[in-house]
């Protein structure tokens, strides 16, 4: 099934423009230094207005537990994306002391960076390949910076879930399934379609490409990128 994630929404009106151009998936970030970070009471809203329109995620960074806690309760994501230095167990910790799904974003730069799925495979019920960011960026993701999507393209099939189904089948490192992915990184609604292509992926989720200026989204390029998406899915 293919995705497609609008992150970084902080005002209704460019909630109410990806909901409405159909994205699956709507992203909310908790980060101070963020432009795109949003308080507790406008998260709430804002989550309660997409409920049961799309899957909302919550975007932290290495979270407390306190910060976990007030977050979780606060917006009551259907997701967790966890965008900053997570080791494979504080993710696993994350998903069972929230009970929800958590998707843990990888930074990419280059071919050996993808190793690092595998240590995640268990941990996490997503992965978001995101670029690596310049090492003075502020942020460590909504950087608009892309990666070589072309690495993906022969990912390897040992990034797989080892689960005791595949065990069964007789599965080898080699051929077993991947786990779900994601693709972020620049991605705009000119490249998208390309980024799709190249990557062989069927999730993408995109921040600074559907801005005007940092922080500050643009109705028609949400629209935009969705369909550009999902024209690239279907083709
Ligand atoms: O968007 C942010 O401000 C942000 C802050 C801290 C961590 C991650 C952040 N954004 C995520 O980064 C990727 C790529 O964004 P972009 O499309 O290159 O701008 C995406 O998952 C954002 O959700």
């Amino acid at each position: 099934m293919s995705l497609v994630k609008i992150c970084g929404l902080r005002t209704p009106e460019t909630l109410e423009a990806a909901l409405a151009a159909g994205a699956d998936m709507v992203g909310f970030v908790r980060f101070a230094r963020s432009p795109r970070h949003v308080d507790l009471e406008l998260g709430r809203a804002l989550s309660r207005e997409a409920a049961g329109r799309a899957r909302r995620v919550l975007l932290l960074v290495d979270p407390t537990d306190g910060e976990l806690d007030e977050t979780i309760r606060a917006i009551e994501p259907d997701l967790v994306q966890l965008h900053g230095g997570e080791s494979p167990e504080r993710v696993a910790a994350i998903r069972s002391a929230t009970g929800r799904p958590v998707m843990k974003a990888l930074p990419i730069g280059e071919r050996a960076d993808l190793a690092r799925i595998d240590a995640y495979r268990d941990a996490a019920d997503r992965i978001l390949l995101d670029a690596k960011p310049p090492k003075d960026a502020a942020l460590p993701g909504g950087n608009g910076i892309a990666f070589d999507w072309s690495l993906l393209g022969d990912l390897p099939g040992r990034a797989g879930s080892a689960t005791p189904l595949c065990a069964a089948l007789g599965m080898t490192a080699a051929t077993r399934p991947r786990p779900d992915l994601m693709l972020s990184g620049g991605l705009t609604p000119e490249t998208v379609g390309e980024a799709i292509r190249i990557s062989g992926l069927a999730a993408v989720d995109v921040s600074s490409g559907v801005e005007s200026r940092p922080g500050e989204k643009d109705t028609a390029k949400i629209a935009a990128f969705v369909r550009a998406a999902r024209a690239a899915f279907a083709a």
